[in-house]
C-alpha cells in the first residue's frame, strides 16, 4: 500500500506541474538516481546446473547514467514493437507505454552515443550501427520474453484461472506450511506476504512494460552452451552468465540495462528497516534465556547492513524453471565483505528454495517462497547457497493473475548494491 500511495502522490504531482509527459520525467529523475561508484571485482563460485559466480575482473563499472535513453537502441525496440501496444487490452491504456513508443519511433536513432564502446562482441549491428537481439540457433529472430500473456480473454488465461481455481479449492498454502515468517538464521530474514497485491500488480506490470524494451527479458546461457531454466533482465547493471562478470550492456541486444524504478528501491528499504525490527525483537526473545546479550540497533544494522540497491536481477520462471544452488559472490569486494544484503521479491506462483552452507541439495534447508514475499540475506549469511528447486503451479493469488495475466510461473527479483 505504501508504494501504491507513494507512486499516486508522485503521478498525480508530476502531472499537475509538468508541462512533459510524465514517463520522460520519470525516466530522468530515474538517471539522477544513480551514482557512480568504483567497483572491482568480486570472487568466483561455479556449479554446474547452477547460476555460475560473477566473478568481477577489476574493471570499473559504474550503472550508465542514461541507461534508460531508449532511443539509443531503436533497432531493437523496433523488432520488439509487436508486442507493445493497445492490442493488450488494458495495458495498451496505459500512458508511459504507449508514449514509449510514440518516442522510440520519433526519436532520430542516432547511434553515435551508441559507439563501440563495450558493445559484446556478439550483438549484431545493422548497416545503420542499430543493435538488435541475437538470432536463435535456427537463425529465426527472438523478441524479448513478454512475462504476460496478450489478448485480453484468450483460452490460455482462461484455462490458468481455471486451473487456479481448482488447485487452490484443493490445496492450502498456510503460512506456517510454507515456514512461518521470521529469521530464518543469522543474516537471513523472511517477510510473508510484505508486498501488497496492489504493489505486486504494479510490479509485474512495470516489469512487462520494462521487459519487452531494449535491454529486456532473454534467456541468458553459460559459457560451455547451456541455457539457463529461465528469462532474465537486469536493471542498473547487467550480469552475464556466459562471462560472469557485471557489465554496461545487455549480451541480448547490446543496450544500456533500465533503470531500477524507483519505487522498486523504495520497497527494498523500508523491508530491510522492517527485518531489523524483527530481529531487534529475536534478539529481546533470546535475553529471556541470555541477560548478557545486549541487542542495541547498532549490532542489528550489524547482523543485515542496510544498503542502496544499484543492480535487480529479474527472473521469470515457467513452471519447468529452476536455478541450482550457487553463491551471489560478483558483486565488489567491498559490498561482499560488508554483508550488504540481496533483497529478493517473489510474486506469482510459488517456489520451493533452498539454502544452507554447502552446494548440496540433501544438507540444505527449504522454504516456500510466496507471492508477495520478501526474502532478505545479508551480514553472516551472504554467502548462503541458494536456489530454486520447483516453481508450484496454480498457486499464485487469482486476483494477481486476473489483473495482470501473467503467464504461469513465477518472477523474481534480486536487488543487491554493487
Ligand atoms: O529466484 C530466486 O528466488 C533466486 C534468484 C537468485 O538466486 C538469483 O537471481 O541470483
Ligand atoms: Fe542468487
Amino acid at each position: 500500500m505504501v508504494f501504491m500511495y507513494r507512486l499516486i502522490k508522485a503521478k498525480t504531482f508530476l502531472l499537475l506541474t509538468s508541462p512533459v509527459p510524465v514517463p520522460y520525467i520519470s525516466r530522468q529523475i530515474c538517471s539522477g538516481l544513480l551514482s557512480i561508484r568504483k567497483m572491482n571485482g568480486g570472487k568466483d563460485s561455479v556449479s554446474e546446473d547452477s547460476m555460475p559466480g560473477r566473478g568481477g575482473a577489476g574493471i570499473k563499472l559504474r550503472p550508465s547514467p542514461d541507461c534508460i535513453d531508449r532511443r539509443e537502441c531503436r533497432g531493437a525496440v523496433e523488432t520488439s514493437s509487436d508486442s507493445l501496444g493497445v492490442r493488450h487490452g488494458s495495458f495498451g491504456k496505459r500512458r508511459s507505454r504507449i508514449d514509449l513508443r510514440s518516442e522510440q519511433r520519433s526519436g532520430d536513432g542516432n547511434s553515435s552515443k551508441f559507439g563501440n564502446k563495450n558493445i559484446p562482441a556478439h550483438v549484431k549491428r545493422s548497416k545503420s550501427g542499430q543493435s538488435y537481439r541475437k538470432p536463435d540457433e535456427g537463425g529465426n529472430h527472438v523478441a524479448p520474453f513478454d512475462i504476460c500473456l496478450s489478448g485480453s480473454r484468450d483460452s490460455a488465461v482462461l484455462k490458468s484461472l481455471q486451473e487456479m481455481e481448482e488447485n487452490q479449492e484443493n490445496v492450502e498454502h498456510p503460512i506456517e506450511e510454507s515456514g512461518g515468517q521470521g529469521v530464518l538464521r543469522p543474516g537471513m530474514v523472511l517477510l510473508k506476504r510484505y508486498i501488497s497485491l496492489g504493489d505486486q500488480i504494479e510490479m509485474v506490470k512495470t516489469c512487462r512494460e520494462i521487459g519487452l524494451g531494449p535491454g529486456g527479458f532473454y534467456r541468458p546461457g553459460y559459457k560451455n552452451g547451456a541455457k539457463l531454466r529461465l528469462q532474465m533482465m537486469c536493471l542498473g547493471l547487467n550480469w552475464d552468465p556466459e562471462t560472469r562478470k557485471y557489465e554496461d550492456r545487455s549480451p541480448a541486444d547490446g543496450c544500456k540495462p533500465p533503470c531500477i524504478p524507483r519505487e522498486f528501491n523504495q520497497l527494498v528499504e523500508t523491508a530491510i528497516q522492517d527485518a531489523h525490527g524483527l530481529l531487534g525483537k529475536d534478539c529481546t526473545l533470546s535475553n529471556v534465556e541470555d541477560v548478557l546479550k545486549v541487542c542495541t540497533l547498532s549490532n542489528v544494522e550489524d547482523m543485515l547492513p542496510t544498503m542502496s540497491p544499484d543492480i535487480c536481477i529479474v527472473n521469470f520462471y515457467t513452471t519447468n524453471g529452476r536455478l541450482g544452488l550457487h553463491q551471489d559472490r560478483d558483486e565488489s569486494s567491498e559490498s561482499l565483505d560488508k554483508g550488504l544484503p540481496v533483497v529478493s521479491f517473489s510474486v506469482g506462483d510459488s517456489a520451493e528454495f533452498l539454502y544452507g552452507d554447502q552446494r548440496d541439495v540433501n544438507k540444505a534447508d527449504k522454504v516456500v517462497l510466496e507471492s508477495g514475499d520478501v526474502l532478505i540475506f545479508g551480514g553472516k549469511s551472504r554467502h548462503i547457497f541458494h536456489g530454486v528447486t520447483s516453481v508450484i503451479p496454480n498457486s499464485a493469488p487469482k486476483a494477481l493473475i486476473e489483473e495482470t495475466r501473467l503467464r504461469p510461473g513465477r518472477l523474481n527479483l534480486t536487488f543487491r548494491q554493487y
